[in-house]
């Protein structure tokens, strides 16, 4: 059994930002830390991989963690937070020199193989950017949504903008903007002043049709109480920033939810019918872009959407359509498989779920390199694939 498969999985929440030093990690300790006032069980990975801090605003130790009996790795407690960070696998002075695939290889293991015990929700620090290891990581973990934190600086909004449509296209539930370093808080009297411009964040959310969070203000204090491994939550409780952390927590706790349709991951083996994913329910109101449940008999694979659809493709229609790069040219998107090289009596093996947004599907013929993406399989008509 993995760290993640227990009887209730916890949400997994990912925050993240268009570019570093918005203040996500340091939005991730104070709502971790509020999110655990509210009573829930709450765990949180550093995935932010080339900058871990989350050890050092929490005030956990990064000793090199001590493994269970079942070989899982036990994470460092702190604040009342289970944590696991690259801080603790590395020394401070030599940072984390990682390839994108090392760094999906940690994460998987910060997930999987980690000794969570029962989690409400475990949020993910992910490292700054919308780049190739957010991609994956989007893939690689059946998110139940992401927030993205953004500085009121227009250049800063324009990446955020930019994050928020690489997450939609991975079909990872946006639960929301959040807006930093948003005004002044006066140390003294505790006045917040608008300095900069105000508002980029809500505005952005609004034109993107996802919720806004809030406004964390700047505050001097979230920088001390950072450096001192003393939330702000918990060190100012009554402090502008710190009733927006709590805010910002509320909130996500009432949000995302179990996402519609068919749980994931799964990998199901056609030939030992093992790893099949439980049907879930479909209603005409129900999401187009969500399994509700999978088929597959001599015929080919059924799919049924969460709207109800019901849709039917052969095994070798499948196979004629994949668009990996192998089978299709990346640039001119002209199909490079020969159809006539591709058996009538091929069959389709196994299907796994990528993310929240796709399948992966193996085939006798040995070719497993496909991603399938919903809105791709969805625009499929079996019978109307040009081929022979
Ligand atoms: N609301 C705030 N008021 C004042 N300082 C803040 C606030 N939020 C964050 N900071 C400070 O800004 C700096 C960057 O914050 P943090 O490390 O959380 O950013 P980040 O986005 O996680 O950066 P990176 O991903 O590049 O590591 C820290 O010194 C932190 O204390």
């Amino acid at each position: 059994m993995t760290g993640i498969e227990t009887p209730r999985a916890p949400r997994l929440i990912a925050i993240s930002s268009g570019k570093g030093g918005v203040g996500k990690s340091t939005v991730t300790a104070n709502v971790a830390v509020a999110l655990a006032e509210m009573g829930l069980s709450v765990g949180v990975v550093d995935a932010d991989i080339y900058g871990p801090s989350i050890p050092r605003m929490l005030g956990a130790a990064t000793t090199p963690p001590a493994m269970s009996p079942d070989q899982k790795v036990i994470p460092a407690e702190a604040q009342g937070i289970k944590i696991i960070s690259m801080a603790m696998l590395s020394d401070d002075d030599s940072p984390a020199i990682l390839r994108g695939p090392m760094v999906t290889k940690y994460l998987q293991m910060f997930v999987r193989q980690v000794d969570w015990g029962q989690l409400d929700i475990l949020l993910l620090d992910l490292p700054p950017g919308t780049g190739d290891i957010q991609l994956t990581l989007a893939q690689a973990f059946p998110l139940s949504g992401a927030v993205v934190v953004s500085t009121p600086q227009d250049v800063s909004l324009k990446i955020a903008r930019r994050g928020l449509r690489m997450l939609e296209q991975v079909n990872v539930p946006i639960l929301g903007v959040i807006e930093n370093m948003s005004g002044f808080t006066c140390p003294s009297c505790g006045t917040v002043t608008h300095i900069f411009h105000q508002g980029g964040g809500e505005a952005i959310a609004q034109e993107l049709g996802v919720p806004f969070l809030g406004k964390v203000p700047l505050d001097p204090n979230v920088v001390d109480c950072g450096d001192e491994g003393r939330p702000l939550v918990r060190a100012h409780p009554d402090s502008p920033a710190a009733t927006a952390y709590r805010q910002i927590a509320a909130t996500l706790a009432g949000s995302g939810g179990p996402a519609q349709g068919i749980a994931t991951p799964f990998a199901w083996t056609l030939a030992e019918d093992s790893g099949k994913p439980a049907p879930a329910n479909a209603s005409p109101g129900g999401a187009a872009d969500r399994l509700a449940a999978l088929d597959h008999d001599a015929t080919g694979l059924a799919l049924r959407w969460c709207d109800g659809t019901e849709q039917h493709l052969s095994d070798r229609d499948l196979r004629l359509a994949c668009q990996c790069a192998q089978c299709r040219d990346e640039v001119s998107g002209k199909r490079l498989l020969d159809p006539g090289t591709v058996a009538l009596d091929l069959a389709l093996t196994r299907v796994w779920s990528v993310g929240n947004y796709a399948l992966g599907l193996a085939f006798s013929d040995g070719h497993a390199s496909g991603i399938y993406p919903f809105a791709a399989l969805r625009a499929l008509r079996g019978t109307e694939l040009e081929d022979v």
